[in-house]
């Protein structure tokens, strides 16, 4: 079980990250997402223990990361970027893994190459960008860790490679109960594959919670009054606007669901009606921030 408790970091004179908290069993795959700076790649570092945090713990199956750096043979963390193994061939990292990983499985790893059909016999500088990202995926799953730190993984691929990485990672976790941590602003992904949804707001944990959870929280709903949005409903503090064409507006409800459609009613909407919700909907209400109603 990997268990981050109170993690604080600055940079720079910048707080990164604020008394971040998350708790990650076995078998679960969790989607961090956040905006654009808000500190997932400092997060996913600091878990991975390449950098280390000012306060605060970070510990896999009740080991400190930081204080014993052995049991990061159970951990492996793949960056956004290959460019420190672009000049190597694949024979080459693949020794290096192997001396490094106690428990990196050459054979699976090869195996893996055939069934993704990746050229063995290359450089990776001339590997395209989703070959690397998959040869990434591929290496990291072959050292057999129990703990895999994605950033970003499916950054740049075609829809089919996309796939394809997904599907895999949910294979392994499936066949091997680890668990894996996914940073990715590919929304639409994280709902699909994710058991546990962290969003990450200025460094601060915003909320941690299955998606099913999360989307039980809230409701969208679109509504059209005889002139704009009733003062009464656009001043309640649960309501966002998503967006707004002439008098049609699309709203999100956070908690209260029921008592505040009741007071939407009670306005004498013409149209009051739900509307299907995706994970892109809560991120924008929740972590958008510009467009609330009050
Ligand atoms: N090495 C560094 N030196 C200075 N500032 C840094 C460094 N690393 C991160 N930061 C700062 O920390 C903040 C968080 O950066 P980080 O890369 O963790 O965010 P992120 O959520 O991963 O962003 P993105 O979604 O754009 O990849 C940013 O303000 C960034 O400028």
């Amino acid at each position: 079980m990997l268990k981050v408790s109170n993690v604080n970091k600055t940079i720079d004179g910048n707080q990164v990250l604020e008394n971040v908290d998350i708790t990650l069993q076995p078998g679960m795959i969790a989607g961090l997402v956040g905006r654009n700076g808000v500190g997932k790649s400092t997060l996913l570092r600091i878990i991975a223990g390449i950098l280390d945090p000012d306060e605060g713990e970070v510990s896999f199956n009740e080991i400190d990361i930081h204080k014993e750096p052995e049991i990061k043979q159970k951990i492996t963390y793949v960056p956004d970027s290959t460019e420190i193994l672009k000049s190597y061939n694949v024979k080459e990292i693949v020794k290096l893994y192997d001396a490094i990983y106690e428990d990196f499985d050459v054979m699976y790893f090869y195996s893996l190459m055939d069934r993704f059909k990746l050229p063995k016999n290359k450089k990776l500088r001339t590997y395209s960008k989703g070959m690397k990202a998959l040869f990434l995926m591929i290496l990291s799953f072959s050292t057999k860790a129990d703990l895999i730190i994605l950033d970003e993984p499916t950054n740049g691929l075609d829809p089919i490679v996309k796939r394809n990485i997904l599907q895999f990672i949910i294979e392994e976790v499936s066949e091997r109960q680890l668990s894996v941590l996914i940073s990715s602003h590919h929304l639409e992904e994280v709902e699909k594959m994710a058991d546990l949804l962290v969003m990450i707001k200025e460094g601060r944990i915003e909320s941690t919670t299955s998606i099913e959870e999360a989307k039980s929280s809230f409701r969208k709903v679109q509504v059209v009054y005889t002139h704009s949005l009733p003062e009464k409903i656009a001043h309640l503090h649960n309501v966002n606007i998503l967006s707004q064409t002439g008098r049609v507006y699309t709203l999100m409800i956070k908690g209260n669901i029921e008592e505040t459609i009741n007071k939407m009613q009670q306005e004498h909407p013409l149209l009051l009606e739900e509307l299907p919700m995706t994970l892109e909907d809560i991120f924008i209400s929740t972590l958008g921030g510009e467009s609330h109603v009050s």
